[in-house]
Formats: structure tokens, sequence, C-alpha cells
């Protein structure tokens, strides 16, 4: 039996490259199954992760300003409360080293195999297993979990010229700590989440800075402030008391849902807080009317900073409206003609959301990826397994997405449900475990029938939640909780199960 060293020395260990599970990815999805998996004292699986370190989202995004817009105390594992949190809204490095600490405290790192890009991975009929590619190498499993990340894989603009920029370029999820700001001529493509976070925190340094807006962003104010040390106190000493804030915050934030999904007229009031902070911030008519949206609040994720208008205000400051012509070598061109000198140029453009990449590596029973198999549209079996993709389960998936509350939530959700799947293939002693085209057609239409009349597909925007065809596959359109109960007892009926020895025997 082949085997490949991990890498971090505190935890150097061998893993095997034939495991029963292998897991793509290590971030809050990976982590969250390695440590049940280990919790459950199942010790036989991998961690294939393309970086060298675990943390995903919060090991790549280290642009300054980074910082979650959950609450900490929301924000992170339900089994690792977490009684240090500096701030409210913790930044990138408490978040990044709150889960380098967990994996070293759940013995992750042992499983775990850095500079594993998984370049492909296919079933095979015959041996019910998974063999997957990857750059350290191959492996094989008769599990495949894929916790690869929605939003792992930045997107880049397709702007004539681009490429032509001779200055620095630099994706906000792919930050060069080399490049120096100081006294540059800056601009930032793009006014999301990861946006309003950067131009903020350098707009004090850099000569002038240009913010290219396509659509203006709601933004609501952001009650960040440093965790008491009384409050840390009674957090390590009383952990039931840090559960009663999670659980406040959680029924607070799940209340937003009412408006985004059933009644959107309850969005009035949030609608209003957020004018109100745009007119408290921004003095000047003409900049202020180009930064309203011109779609309801919910629509696109609702954003939250102290900092963001005062910056776009600032005297070195100027938001561009028109679009973006061309780039050139030293220069941004809009289409209104004029050209902006510019030595670095940042792209806060997003990530391929609904084009997961990974999509285009996993290959079915019928040979097919993934993407292919999705190419009307990503369909799934409660957002976690696909007919023709037996003993393959998804983290984060389609439709697991929530704008307004914590991922981590839905995480914990899948990985329960994704255990109890395991369970049931070792219980019963299958080869293979799969789920029928009836369950997944089910699971569409019981998210289109909760996606109509949302503020998403009705809220007069386009946005990164609503796939090539205008179908919500990214968020789910309902109470989290209920996304806990559909997951909560593993529904045997929606599968086909193999017993080893023998052949699958599923309609196409
Ligand atoms: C800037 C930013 C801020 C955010 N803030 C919040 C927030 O406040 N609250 C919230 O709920 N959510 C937030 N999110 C969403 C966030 O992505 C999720 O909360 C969560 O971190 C996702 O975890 P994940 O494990 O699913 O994916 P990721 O953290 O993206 O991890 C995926 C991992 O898979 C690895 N990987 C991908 N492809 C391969 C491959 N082919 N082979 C091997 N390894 C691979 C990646 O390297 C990565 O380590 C934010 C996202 C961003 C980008």
């Amino acid at each position: 039996m082949t085997t490949v060293e991990t890498k971090p020395a505190q935890n150097r260990a061998t893993v095997r490259r034939e495991a029963k599970i292998a897991i793509v990815g290590s971030g809050f999805a990976g982590l969250g199954m390695a440590v049940q998996l280990r919790q459950r004292g199942e010790t036989d699986f991998v961690v294939l992760e393309r970086a060298d370190e675990v943390g995903g989202t919060w090991r790549d995004n280290t642009y300054p300003g980074a910082a979650c817009d959950v609450q900490s105390n929301l924000y992170s594992f339900s089994f690792a409360p977490n009684p240090d949190w500096p701030r409210s809204y913790s930044e990138q490095p408490e978040i990044q080293a709150y889960l380098e600490n967990t994996a070293a405290r759940y013995g992750v790192y042992e499983h775990t195999v850095f500079g594993a890009d998984v370049t492909a991975a296919r079933w095979d009929d015959d041996a019910h297993q998974w063999i997957v590619l990857t750059t350290a190498g191959e492996f094989r499993a008769q599990v495949l979990i894929s916790a690869a990340g929605a939003l792992a894989d930045p997107t880049y603009p397709d702007i004539e010229g681009l490429r032509s920029f001779e200055g620095e370029l630099m994706h906000s999820a792919r930050w060069d700590d080399a490049v120096d700001l100081d006294g540059k001529r800056v601009g930032v493509i793009g006014t999301g989440a990861s946006a309003i976070q950067v131009v903020p925190a350098i707009q004090p340094q850099v000569e002038s800075i240009a913010v290219y807006q396509r659509t203006a962003p709601w933004i609501v104010p952001r009650s960040d402030r440093p965790v008491k040390r009384s409050a840390q106190f009674l957090y390590r000493h009383l952990p039931l008391f840090q559960k009663a804030v999670r659980g406040l915050l959680y029924v607070f934030r799940e209340l937003l849902v009412v408006g985004m999904t059933k009644r959107r007229r309850l969005l009035e009031p949030v609608q209003k807080v957020a004018r109100a902070h745009l007119q408290r911030q921004v003095r000047d008519p003409k900049l202020r009317a180009a930064l309203t949206p011109n779609f309801t609040i919910g629509c696109k994720r609702i954003l939250i900073s102290n900092d963001y208008y005062p910056a776009v205000a600032a005297p070195n400051a100027e938001l561009v409206t028109s679009g973006i012509a061309e780039v050139r070598p030293h220069s941004v061109v809009t289409t209104d003609g004029v050209e902006r000198p510019t030595d670095v140029l940042v792209l806060a453009t997003g990530f391929h959301v609904t084009d997961l990449p990974i999509a285009e590596k996993i290959r079915g029973r019928d040979g097919r990826t993934l993407a292919q198999v999705w190419e009307d549209g990503m369909v799934t079996n409660r957002s976690t397994t696909v007919a023709g993709f037996p003993n393959m389960f998804l983290l984060v998936g389609p439709n697991v997405g929530v704008g307004h509350t914590s991922m981590v939530y839905m995480i914990e959700s899948q990985v329960a449900y994704v255990d109890q799947a395991l369970q049931v293939i070792d219980g019963e002693g299958l080869a293979a475990l799969e789920t029928t085209p009836e369950a997944q057609q089910a699971y569409r239409e019981l998210i289109a029938d909760k996606s109509k009349g949302t503020v998403w597909l009705a809220g007069g925007c386009a946005s990164w939640y609503l796939d090539k065809h205008g179908h919500n596959s990214t968020l789910w359109p309902d109470f989290t909780f209920r996304f806990r109960k559909m997951l909560s007892a593993f529904d045997r009926e929606n599968y086909v199960g193999v017993p080893a020895g023998r052949e699958l025997e599923v309609a196409a």
C-alpha cells in the first residue's frame, strides 16, 4: 500500500493513498466533516487540499480589511466555541487562526495532504471506488466528499486590454502583500462584499482611488465592537452563556428570511435604515444618488460597513459609474472617454459560484462530468447528492448559500446528513449508495416552489445568486432551521444501495 506524508511538522503522519473516504478541501466544510469523522471514531479518511494550509476562504482572502460579516459567535463551529474572539466581527487573521487551531486540536492535519490539487475524479463502477487524480498523485476512495468551496475560485472580468496592464494587477482573493500601495494611484473594480472592505482599508494610504461601480449595493451600519474582557471571561467560564448569545444572534438573523422569501414588504424598514445610513454618511447629493441602489434591498447580498461611504466620499477617491471600455498598460479608460492613470488595479470581481470549477472535474457512472449533467442547471437531492454519482457528497453545494446568516450552520447540517449516509453504507455493508432521479426532481420542484416570489427573483437585480437561466441555484430559500430539519434524518428511501459484490441497477 503506497502512502504519502502530510505536511505540518507538528502533526507529521503518513496517509494511505487508498482510503475509505476522500474529502476535497479544508475550509470550514472540509474541516467540519473531518472533525465529525474523527469524533465518531472513523479515521480511514484523507483530506486533499490544493493549498499549503487549511482555512479555505480565510486562508485566501488576506486583503486589507477582510473580516466576516456575520458575528463570530455565530460564524464558528458549534463544537468549538471560541471565548477569545477579539471583536464581534472578527478579522481574517483571527478566523484563520481559529481554523488552524481547530484542525490541530481535532487531529485533522494528520489526515491532510497539502499541495494536492484535485484535477479529476472518476467513479470506477467495477471497483466501486473513486479514482482521484491530484497534483500530489493518485488516491482511491470508496466515498468522495467535495468540500471545494462555492467562493473559492476568483472570477477575472473579461475587459479588453486587461492582460496588457503593466502596473500591479491582483484579485482581492489573491492579495499580494508585497505590492506597495503608498502614494499609488489605485483602481478597484467591483463594489461587492470584498470591495466595500478593501476600499476603506487602503484609501487613506494611496494617492488616489477610483472605485469602478456597475451596481450600487445596499449597505447597513456595522455594529462591530471589541468584545469586553468581562464577556470573554463569561464565555470561557460559562459556555452556556456564549451558546445563548449565539442562539439570540441566530434568531435575529433568521427573521430577515421572512422578508426575503415571504413578505417582501418587511424589508422596507431595513431599506429605510440603509437609506438613512447613506444620507448620514454622504452629504453630496450627486454622489449619494450614484450610491443609491436601483433594486429592492436583499435582492443582492446586504452589505455592512461604517467606513465604505466615507472612504468613497474622501477627497482622494472617485466613484466611477461609467462602464470600463478598456484597460491600457498604465490606465483604465471608461466608456465616457475618460482615461485614469493607474498604478495598481484591484479586481474585487467575485467568484465562480454557479459554474463551480470542481463540477468540471468529477465524472460519474456514465463518464459525464457534474458540469455536463448540470448543463440545464444544478440539480441535487437535498443539495448534497446527485443521481449518477454514487458515494459522492457535496458540501456547500447548490442551494446551501445563505446571504443573511452563518454558512457554518448550513455546513454542520450537511455534515450530519453525510455522516448518517456513511453509517448507512457501513451498516448495510454497501459498496455504493446513490440517490434517485425522482428524489432530485422532487427537490428541484421544492426549491423552485420556495423561490417563487422571493426578493432574489423579484427584487429587480441581476445577482450572482441566479444561474444563467435565471434560476436560484445557490441560495436556500427558506428558514435555515428547515434546512437542518430536512437533513436531520437520512432519507434512505431516496437512495438505491448496492450490496458489496453486486452491480448498481438504477434507471439512467
Ligand atoms: C471574503 C469572504 C467573506 C466571507 N464572509 C462570510 C461571513 O461573514 N459569513 C458567512 O457565513 N460566510 C462568509 N463567506 C462565505 C464563506 O466562503 C463560507 O462561509 C465558508 O468559509 C465556506 O467554506 P467551504 O469549506 O465551503 O469553502 P472554502 O473555504 O472556499 O474552502 C474550500 C477549500 O477547497 C480547496 N479546493 C478547492 N478546489 C480544490 C481542488 N480541486 N483540489 C483540492 N482542493 C481544492 C480550496 O483551496 C479551499 O481550501 C465569505 C466568503 C468570502 C470570500
